[in-house]
């Protein structure tokens, strides 16, 4: 069968082992070349080719639940369900999305694109599956990274309690991203290593054949021996969650894989199957790469490896240009550290692993840890600088506002990946992160607007002691030749005019502030233009003249509206102008205290409201 012919995975089920095969070496040679084109998520999908193939081989679609964990891995899954014509519009504006998507097809049940989401999801399908009565398998893949997080251990933790009846597939490929991390890591390592599936199996059928035991240990070695006929064995690390487990098992062999997730299908109850992959399997420049650059990659030469998207020699990516400047400080601040939730290769921050290797920490999976880490690193005396995609910084909400706001705490957070990001789609896109931070207390959030307002922020962030954000997009900018720091008055704007008599202002932030300069003198509008550098707290000196002008203001905001910049600006001119008199509890945490006295003391019961009424009668 070739991959041109596959409209259902039902096709696939009448094919020998040799076909299968075949059909597995085709779809690599078309991820390669299809990816080679458009960019996409290359290695995790060259790793999981036979292993997908033996998913559909086995379980029924749409019936029989496939959950890919991240999502970014399962374009194996959308060629055998019939979607490899539209690889060519991967990731584009209405083409194939980079992740599992519903709307897509019959055979996504789910969606994500942040990790470890999927042993959740398909706790939950096998819960209403149970309660309604009804009959069908549920399949949730997860990687060795995604399993890390913590998402994953509350899943795993309540699907050892509830007992259901589920599979999960481990896919370990000993890496994330980029190498993995972790003390979980160590013990996978460790079961990874042992080969008990094969060689105890052979042991106890020899051992019992002869039977040369004594009858506890007979009895011991019947009940291992029954285990065994089942697939199963014993891993100390899933079986602390209660869970059954078989494995590890060759993720390249689909006639192997079969068989084991046959005896998966039958199996009562939740059970893991460990499935050992190589991640880039078949593209030796993939398979060779130990920190990342495969993962997900934008068009490139096949023959050569070498991407085709070249950066200006003047320009650097925003990662770099943050990650450069937070060489620069640290080489002079010896406190300072650097951590990631497993995004080192993508936040550029490999340099720094390097040069200070005992103060880089990629913590895994783990934004809320990575932010409620670097707190207790503050309040030890060191100066961390975490860097978190704005996406994944939602994972960490509670932690930005309970740990590292509520305390005060002089932690610089640079949210990388703010504002669109493009083909990840919306998943990834940076565009909350203002309104979701703007309502925490204590906390600078800020942006540049170039390489060197980036420089600057980030040496006014480390001397602030305060929790200072420092936003800045995918990307690139140009760089100055070299690298100098000059405080920023915190909460200050900018403003340029352009013309004598300006017929509105426009406020902007980040680099289309330039951008925007750049077109209002070209075409000779006469404009005021604001860079907006700082959304918290907001340049309410300057706000005051430029509403005193009384001209239009235009904000041009490139990230959610509600609770934005624009929201800022609303609430500080209803302020101004007095037109709507709102009540409410003012940027501040509130401490204890009964209800009733808190609400007087926040001016929020209704003897303050009729006061404020009277007052303006
Ligand atoms: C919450 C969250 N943090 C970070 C990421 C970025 N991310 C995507 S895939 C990935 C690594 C996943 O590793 P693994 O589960 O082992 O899958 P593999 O790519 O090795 O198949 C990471 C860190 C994400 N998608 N979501
Ligand atoms: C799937 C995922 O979450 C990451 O692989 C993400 O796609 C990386 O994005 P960048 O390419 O912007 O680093
Ligand atoms: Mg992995």
């Amino acid at each position: 069968m070739r991959l041109y012919d596959i409209e259902s995975p039902d096709q696939i089920r009448s094919l020998t082992i040799p076909q299968l095969n075949a059909l597995a070496e085709d779809i690599r040679h078309f991820l390669i070349h299809s990816i080679s084109k458009t960019g996409g998520h290359l290695s995790s999908n060259l790793g999981i080719v036979e292993t997908t193939i033996a998913m559909h081989y086995v379980f029924h679609g749409p019936q029989d639940k496939m959950i890919f964990d991240v999502g970014h891995q399962a374009y194996v899954h959308k060629i055998l369900t019939g979607r490899s014509t539209l690889f060519p519009t991967l990731r584009q504006l209405d083409g194939l999305s980079g992740f599992q998507k519903r709307k897509e097809s019959v055979y996504d049940c789910w969606e994500a694109g942040h990790s470890s989401t999927s042993l959740s999801a398909a706790l939950g399908y096998a819960a209403a599956r149970d309660i309604l009565h009804q009959d069908y398998n549920v399949v949730a893949l997860i990687g060795d990274g995604a399993i890390t997080s913590g998402m994953s251990m509350e899943a795993l933790n309540d699907i050892g309690a509830q007992k259901r009846k589920m599979i999960i597939i481990f896919n370990d490929n000993n890496m994330s991203i980029s190498k993995n991390h972790g003390g979980m890591e160590k013990r996978i390592t460790s079961i990874r290593s042992s080969r008990v599936y094969r060689n105890v199996k052979q042991d106890v059928k020899g051992s019992l054949d002869h039977n040369k035991f004594g009858t506890e240990t007979l009895k011991f070695m019947t009940a291992f021996r029954d285990r065994l006929k089942k697939g199963l064995i014993d891993a100390p690390l899933f079986e602390e969650f209660n869970l059954d487990y078989m494995g590890p098992v060759n993720g390249h062999n689909i006639a192997e894989l079969i068989k084991v997730f046959e005896t998966a299908k039958e199996h009562d109850g939740p059970i893991v199957v460990h499935v050992r992959t190589k991640k880039g399997k078949g593209y030796s420049f993939a398979e060779q790469d130990t920190v990342g650059k495969w993962h997900g990659v934008s068009p490139f030469n096949i023959a050569t490896g070498q991407s085709l998207m070249k950066l200006p020699p003047n320009e650097k990516s925003w990662s770099q240009i943050i990650s450069d400047a937070l060489i620069q400080l640290a080489k002079k601040d010896p406190k300072i550290v650097a951590i990631t939730p497993a995004m080192a290769q993508g936040s550029k921050l490999m340099k720094f692993a390097k040069m200070f290797p005992d103060r880089f920490f990629d913590c895994g999976i783990a934004e809320q840890h990575a932010i409620t880490m670097a707190c207790g690193m503050s309040l030890g005396g060191l100066h961390p600088f975490v860097s978190v995609y704005s996406s994944f910084l939602q994972r960490a909400y509670d932690q930005m506002n309970h740990d590292l706001a509520r305390m005060n705490l002089p932690v610089v957070v640079g949210i990388d990946r703010a504002g669109l990001v493009g083909d990840d789609g919306e998943t990834h896109q940076g565009v909350f992160d203002i309104a979701m931070l703007r309502s925490i207390p204590n906390l600078i959030l800020s942006q540049p607007k170039d390489a060197k307002e980036a420089y600057d922020l980030i040496y006014t962030a480390f001397t602030s002691g305060k929790p200072f954000c420092i936003r800045y997009p995918r990307g690139q900018a140009m760089v100055p030749e070299t690298i100098t720091f000059d405080s920023i008055p915190i909460g200050s704007w900018t403003k340029k005019q352009f013309g004598l008599h300006p017929k509105g202002i426009i406020i902007a932030y980040g680099p289309d502030v330039e951008r925007i300069e750049h077109t209002v003198q070209e075409n000779e509008y006469e404009m005021i233009v604001v860079n907006a550098r700082f959304f918290k707290p907001i340049d309410e000196h300057l706000l005051t003249s430029l509403l005193n002008l009384n001209l239009p203001i235009y904000v041009f905001e490139t990230d959610v509206t509600i609770g934005g910049l624009s929201s800022a600006i609303l609430e500080f001119q209803n302020q101004y102008k007095n037109k709507i008199h709102i009540l409410g509890i003012s940027d501040h945490f509130v401490e204890h205290g009964s209800i009733r006295a808190l609400r007087k003391k926040e001016h929020i019961d209704l003897e303050s409201l009729f006061k404020e009424i009277d007052a303006h009668e």
